[in-house]
């Protein structure tokens, strides 16, 4: 089984993950992560240096590779994954993944992004709360419809982290 995080920026997918993971004892790959080891740059360099489609390229790639050799394995995405190339039609037709839709509010992913833009290149530019607001709200609304094809979807919104892993756990098996 491989558990897929799925969800915007800042919806918790990286920090969750590695705490359920830990709670079923699977392995954990941030998808992030994996591609800046891979690729030996980080994200924010590989957007600066080769633009956001060869991101796309690379996080297609690492998503299919991992989901052809893993199992047991709770594999956080990045915000975007879903929404590019086949990446959730992927995701869909392996028995081997069950997906996880962590949504949160606008309020609520203003509120930690605010604080987090710089690692995030999508949003590093975007000067003031309003002008957050205002893309998030857009973003959102076109990559939901790919997020809703999660298999699970839980509300995340004033939840402690504790809390969202025993929805999840319970929901899941
Ligand atoms: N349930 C939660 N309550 C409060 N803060 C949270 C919660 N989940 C995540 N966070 C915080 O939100 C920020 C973004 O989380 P992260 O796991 O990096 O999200 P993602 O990987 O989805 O972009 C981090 O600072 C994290 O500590
Ligand atoms: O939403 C997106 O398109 C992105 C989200 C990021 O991951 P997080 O969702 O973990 O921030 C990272 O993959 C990249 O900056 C692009
Ligand atoms: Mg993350």
């Amino acid at each position: 089984m491989i558990l897929v995080l799925i969800g915007y920026m800042a919806s918790g997918k990286s920090t969750l993950g590695r705490i359920l993971a830990n709670k079923l004892n699977y392995d954990f790959i941030d998808l992030d992560d994996y591609i800046e080891e891979k690729e030996q740059v980080s994200v924010s360099d590989i957007f600066k240096s080769k633009g956001e489609i060869y991101f796309r390229k690379k996080e297609t790639l690492y998503l299919k590779e991992l989901l052809d050799d893993k199992t047991k394995l709770v594999l956080s995405l990045g915000g975007g994954t879903p929404c590019y190339s086949n990446n959730m039609d992927a995701l869909k037709n392996t028995s081997k993944a069950k997906s996880v839709y962590l949504k949160a509010s606008i309020p609520t992913l203003v509120a930690r992004l605010k604080n987090e833009k710089s690692k995030r290149p999508l949003i590093a530019h975007i000067e003031t709360d309003e002008l957050l607001t205002e893309f998030i709200g857009k973003h959102l609304f076109e990559r939901t419809q790919f997020y809703s094809l999660s298999d699970v979807t839980i509300t995340t919104d004033n939840k402690k982290e504790e809390d969202i892993i025993e929805e999840l756990v319970l929901q899941l098996f």
